[in-house]
């Protein structure tokens, strides 16, 4: 058996992949370049290359070595200086838009003070396996890849880790296998604190997004995380307005629990871009908790999404 005669019985496309095929003593040995695909379709890859080659007459062992180029991915930080601001729900909707978009995105919940993407996710209870130690990210709603402190552990035992074990946390999460991802969408724990330190020394972010509420006090301390990602060289890419004005479900009348406008007023005096407002409404709870957010499709509820994921992906291009 000749490497030529191995090659000829693999299909086009698998031909295509093998980068160098080699026979000795009833073993093949070939290199299989895997680029751009995610883990299940690597795997199937290694498997169908296995197949045909194994049937070849004279073969009686196959050595498979597949290889990858590393993707250029890099890392969108959603942060906020207070928690309980929308955080979580912009990270999920922000990506899912962006996947709508075109962009190849996988999501990573760091907050450690209260993961909630799998509830927003709808998959909660899911544990990730591994392979070589690396974590498999898990397929959340609009198959989304995700993976989530809570998929490690149960609610509120992240919460007693110091700063060692929440660094490597973030770094198991952020260095599983994300296939052909090329943005890491990461929501961060609210405030300044270890979570945030080992992202900026270790995983360096491309940008950060700062989520924050229009009153005062949520923005005091959005400023505040804002400078501790600017002071580190981290371009912020925009502050984004959460919980801006109430639409009555009954009359329709538009309130402002929260004060209206702050953050934009926030942004133009910190010079940041201000990136949109997201209303406060009942049916972004009721989705979030239910597993089904918003941005899954394109409606009235995603399109504040929407339009902040297109600014996103613009900064991104641009930024390239
Ligand atoms: N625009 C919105 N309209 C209505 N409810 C919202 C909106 N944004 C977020 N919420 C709700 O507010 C609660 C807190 O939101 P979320 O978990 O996203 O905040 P967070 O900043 O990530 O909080 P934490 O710091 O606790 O993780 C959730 O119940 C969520 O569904």
């Amino acid at each position: 058996m000749t490497h030529e005669q191995l090659l000829s019985a693999l299909d086009p496309a698998l031909r295509a992949r093998v980068s160098s095929a080699h026979v000795a003593n009833g073993t093949a040995t070939l290199v299989v370049d895997a680029s751009g695909l995610g883990a299940g379709a690597r795997s199937e890859l290694e498997n169908d290359v296995e197949r045909v080659v194994s049937a070849l007459p004279e073969i009686e062992h196959v050595r498979i070595a597949l290889t990858a180029e590393k993707p250029v991915r890099r890392i969108l930080a959603v942060a906020s200086g207070k928690g309980g601001v929308g955080k979580s729900t912009l990270a999920a909707n922000l990506a899912l838009a962006l996947k709508r978009q075109g962009v190849k995105v996988g999501l990573v919940d760091a907050d450690i003070y209260g993961p909630s993407q799998p509830q927003i996710l709808g998959n909660t209870g899911a544990k990730p396996e591994a392979r070589e130690k690396q974590l498999i990210p898990l397929i959340g709603a609009g198959e989304l890849p995700v993976l989530s402190i809570g998929h490690l552990v149960p609610a509120g035992k992240a919460l007693a880790w110091r700063g060692p074990m929440t660094g490597g946390a973030l770094t198991q999460l952020i260095e599983a296998d994300w296939g052909d991802a090329e943005v890491l969408v990461v929501d961060l724990p609210p405030g300044t604190g270890d979570v945030q330190l080992t992202m900026i020394q270790k995983h360096r972010p491309a940008g950060v997004v700062l989520v924050s509420t229009p009153q005062d006090l949520a923005l005091i301390d959005a400023a505040r995380a804002g400078q501790l990602f600017d002071g580190a060289g981290v371009p912020i890419i925009g502050l984004v307005e959460n919980m801006s004005g109430y639409a009555c479900p009954h009359c329709g009348e538009v309130s402002d629990p929260f004060g209206s406008g702050g953050v934009e007023q926030a942004a133009e005096r910190l010079e940041l871009p201000f990136l949109g407002r997201i209303p406060l409404s009942m049916a972004i709870r009721e989705r979030s908790d239910a597993g089904t957010p918003p941005a899954l499709e394109e409606n009235e509820l995603s399109a504040p999404f929407d339009a902040i994921a297109a600014s996103v992906a613009s900064w991104l291009e641009e930024s390239a």
